[in-house]
């Protein structure tokens, strides 16, 4: 199938602590392959020709992020980060909105912490999504048994999986209408973890496109461990 994919600006959030990750730097400039996690999170966007610019979300006092190459490409800017990851991306789309870009705009929201996104998957997410009324997500279909859990952490219920899915990165909305469902959905003291659920908040209903589940997020220990082994194999 051929297709042009859309034109698009990118937000990553990059503010947060990795305080899960417990290490000695905010777990996006952990070094994987020789490159910070946030520098190969951000690669895939600068390479792709649809890209219109890119704003990173870092923390007020990150002393990590000018180091980077990246942060003098002229497409890229930098934001403040908030509070709450949402907050942080929030910050982002105010700026697109104050240079100029249309609320019909793509967005494509990616965690710094993940470095693994395939260009095969930003591309299947970009043409899929090209003239859905909505947008949408990266998602990977649940693969284990998954149990509802007691306060004592006992397990009471096998949740049906065939209807959950994991939710990834990318997420891709049009800029007015993101902006709209987060800030309405923060205001609203809504739990938001991610733009999909800022725009179920506000009654729509985001596709999920099925994308690879090494497309991981850098959590904990464990899972850079487990990327610097496939890293190392290239
Ligand atoms: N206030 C915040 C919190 C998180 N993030 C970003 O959102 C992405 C996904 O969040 P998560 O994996 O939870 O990162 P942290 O919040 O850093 O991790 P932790 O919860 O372990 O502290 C990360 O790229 C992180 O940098 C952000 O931009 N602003
Ligand atoms: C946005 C996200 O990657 C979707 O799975 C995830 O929710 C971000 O991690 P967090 O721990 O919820 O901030």
């Amino acid at each position: 199938m051929s297709y042009l994919s859309p034109a698009f600006w990118a937000v990553i959030p990059a503010a947060g602590v990795g305080a899960r990750m417990a290490a000695d730097r905010p777990k996006q400039y952990l070094q994987l392959g020789g490159r910070s996690i946030l520098e190969h999170s951000i690669s895939c966007f600068l390479d792709h020709p649809g890209l219109k610019g890119l704003v990173v979300s870092v923390a007020f006092d990150d002393p990590f992020w000018p180091s980077l190459p990246c942060a003098a490409d002229p497409r890229v800017v930098r934001v403040d980060g908030g509070r709450e990851r949402a907050d942080s991306v929030l910050n982002a789309l105010l700026h697109l909105h104050a240079q100029g870009a249309a609320d019909d705009d793509w967005v494509l929201v990616h965690d710094a912490a993940r470095p693994n996104l395939s260009r095969e998957d930003l591309n299947k997410l970009l043409s899929e999504l090209a003239d859905d009324p909505v947008g949408g997500l990266l998602a990977v279909p649940a693969r284990d048994t998954l149990k509802r859990v007691d306060k004592q952490g006992r397990a009471v219920e096998t949740v049906d999986r065939s209807l959950i899915w994991q939710a990834y990165t990318p997420q891709m909305f049009r800029l007015g209408a993101l902006h709209r469902a987060l800030a309405d959905s923060l205001v609203a003291d809504a739990t938001i973890t991610d733009e999909s659920s800022a725009m179920e908040w506000a009654g729509l209903a985001p596709r999920l496109i099925e994308g690879r589940s090494d497309n991981i997020k850098v959590t904990r220990p464990e899972d850079l461990e487990w990327l610097r082994l496939r890293w190392a194999k290239r």
